[in-house]
């Protein structure tokens, strides 16, 4: 029996129509990502990244071809808690202790409280945050924000993860390593991950695929099957595999690049 893929598009169109004409942010894209995969989706400003996770979390309506998210529409998927979406800034409210920006959708989606407060000191483990919990986020570092947020879209247990560039605000050593903590969190708690970066040693270093997007119109350029070991230490960016790898995406980016 084949497995049906977690999310799968064909030839999947998305067409704004503004003000100053139609504007093709998805154009013929058609990819499946498989359970457990690591999928990042680099390429320049206005390629269509983000229109294509807002598609698969049924924020976006797309125009043409089909979408399907563990089988299902987007729409379904939706209302089956199937994912959860940390954004580029934490979104976390001030005045909630991080504790009860966490419990905040467990609380709307009706859990008991003593489950709300199992789950939380769990997510809270997991993203290496236990004893924060009691804190505001303006105790906390940038990435520990990023982190907390992660931890709320961990805290419904989703299958599906989707991040768009969540750790593009950090600086490099913070960034370096979050991208461990969540390759760890990854490997521990097999979520299929859909991830939007603009960073190619970043894409690179997490994902098993990674897919390369060029604008006017968005499109998909490449996708790249990484050959890299699951176990990946920082200093994996140095080897040959992940330089020919990062090579490859360069070279999309460039085909598909305006330099305008
Ligand atoms: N609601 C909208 N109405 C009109 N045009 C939109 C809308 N949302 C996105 N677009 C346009 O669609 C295109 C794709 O945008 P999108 O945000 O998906 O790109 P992106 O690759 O994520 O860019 P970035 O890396 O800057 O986040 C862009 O040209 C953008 O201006």
């Amino acid at each position: 029996m084949t497995q049906v893929p977690v999310i799968e598009s064909k030839n999947l169109d998305l067409t704004f129509e503004t003000a100053d004409g139609p504007v093709a942010a998805l154009k013929d894209v058609s990819l499946q990502i498989g359970a457990g995969e690591f999928v990042s989706f680099i390429g320049p400003s206005g390629c269509g990244k983000t229109t294509f996770l807002r598609c698969v979390a049924a924020l976006e309506e797309p125009t043409g071809g089909s979408l399907t998210v563990n089988g299902m529409s987007p729409e379904e998927a939706r209302k089956a808690r199937a994912y959860g979406y940390v954004f580029q800034a934490a979104g976390l409210y001030p005045w909630r202790t991080i504790a009860k920006n966490i419990r905040l959708p467990l609380e709307i989606m009706g859990f008991s409280r003593a489950e709300q407060e199992e789950r939380v000191n769990r997510v809270l483990e997991l993203v290496d945050l236990a004893g924060f919990g009691g804190k505001y986020p303006w105790q906390l570092s940038g990435g520990m924000q990023q982190r907390a947020s992660i931890a709320r879209a961990l805290s419904f247990d989703a299958d599906i993860l989707l991040m768009d560039e969540p750790f593009g605000a950090l600086d490099e050593i913070v960034r370096d390593h979050l991208n461990e903590e969540l390759l760890k969190l990854w490997a521990r708690t097999g979520k299929t991950i859909g991830f939007v970066t603009h960073s190619i040693p970043e894409a690179v270093y997490l994902s098993t695929k990674i897919v390369v997007m060029s604008p006017r119109p968005g499109r998909i350029t490449d996708v790249i099957e990484s050959t890299l070991p699951q176990e990946r230490p920082l200093d994996i960016r140095d080897t040959p595999e992940f330089l020919e790898i990062a090579h490859r995406v360069r070279d999309g980016l460039r085909a598909g690049h305006a330099y305008d």
